[in-house]
């Protein structure tokens, strides 16, 4: 079996698949390095052979937690590292490096998947788009606040907008204009991602017409799935592009 961590901004996402042929054995999403390690330690008949990460955390946090990884289940963690090309998809950024590894990831996945030009869209802690054309050629995206930074922006900025996590939730039964501050800003909130959204696949549109492949990632996706009708929500995306990255020998 394989580890397999997707190290976020907000939380860690990770999985565990059988190293012959990927089936999944147990998955989460957990907020905190102790939280990982004790749900994968609660996964019965665990026989780990390797663990693969993708962070785009600190150095200082990534390399803890690979010693914690190390401590707690005896398999050393190949980290996912940037490259200029990979798979026929070439990095776009002026210095490779700068691009973040999930959306870099998330690029290989989707170019693997669609084998077409492909627009991914990603809403985690922030909202990010990134375009790779047809030839595999990336060309580069946008990075914009996600939902909870959008959120805690106006909750910290202001002196009147506070609202518990439960009534947010309540907020988004619907998206009509909102008539408490709970719902005017969860609603508000939603729109932009999904204007976001809109405006990406609009400009793919003007590049490459109707010939490529729209993909909705990362946590905050099932909210912006009705102004991307035409996308693949793919909420396993960057674990695609990171078993191509840090690929495990089973044995
Ligand atoms: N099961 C879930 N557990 C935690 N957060 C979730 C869950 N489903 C959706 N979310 C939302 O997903 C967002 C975080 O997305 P994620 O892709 O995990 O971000 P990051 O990679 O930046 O840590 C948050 O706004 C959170 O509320
Ligand atoms: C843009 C990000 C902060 C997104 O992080 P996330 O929302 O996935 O937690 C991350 O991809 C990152 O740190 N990128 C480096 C900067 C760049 O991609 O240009
Ligand atoms: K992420």
């Amino acid at each position: 079996m394989i580890l397999e961590l997707d190290c976020g901004n907000s939380f860690i996402k990770w999985r565990v698949i059988h190293a012959a042929d990927a089936t999944i054995n147990g998955g989460g999403i957990v907020d905190s390095d102790q939280a990982l390690v004790a749900a994968v330690a609660a996964l019965s008949s665990l026989r780990l052979i390797g663990c693969r990460m993708v962070s785009v955390r600190s150095e200082e946090e990534t390399s803890a937690l690979c010693a914690l990884i190390l401590a707690s289940f005896g398999v050393e963690v190949s980290v996912a590292q940037p490259v200029k090309e990979m798979a026929g998809v070439r990095n776009g950024y002026e210095d490779y490096q700068r691009l973040g590894m999930d959306r870099w990831l998330g690029a290989l996945g989707a170019y693997h998947l669609a084998g077409r030009a492909c627009l991914v869209i990603d809403f985690g802690t922030a909202a990010k788009a990134d375009y790779v054309a047809a030839d595999g050629e990336h060309l580069g995206g946008y990075i914009c606040p996600g939902m909870p930074l959008m959120r805690s922006q106006l909750r910290t900025h202001t002196r009147r907008i506070r609202y518990d996590d439960a009534s947010a939730e309540r907020a988004l039964g619907s998206l009509a204009p909102g008539r408490s501050t709970v719902e005017a800003v969860e609603r508000g909130c939603v729109l932009m991602l999904q204007g976001f959204a809109r405006t990406q696949v609009e400009q793919a549109r003007a590049l490459w017409g109707e010939d490529f492949t729209v993909f909705l990632t990362g946590g905050d996706a099932p909210l912006v799935q009705d102004a991307a009708p035409q996308a693949r929500i793919v909420p396993d995306l960057v674990f695609v592009g990171l078993a191509m990255a840090c690929p495990i020998e089973s044995r």
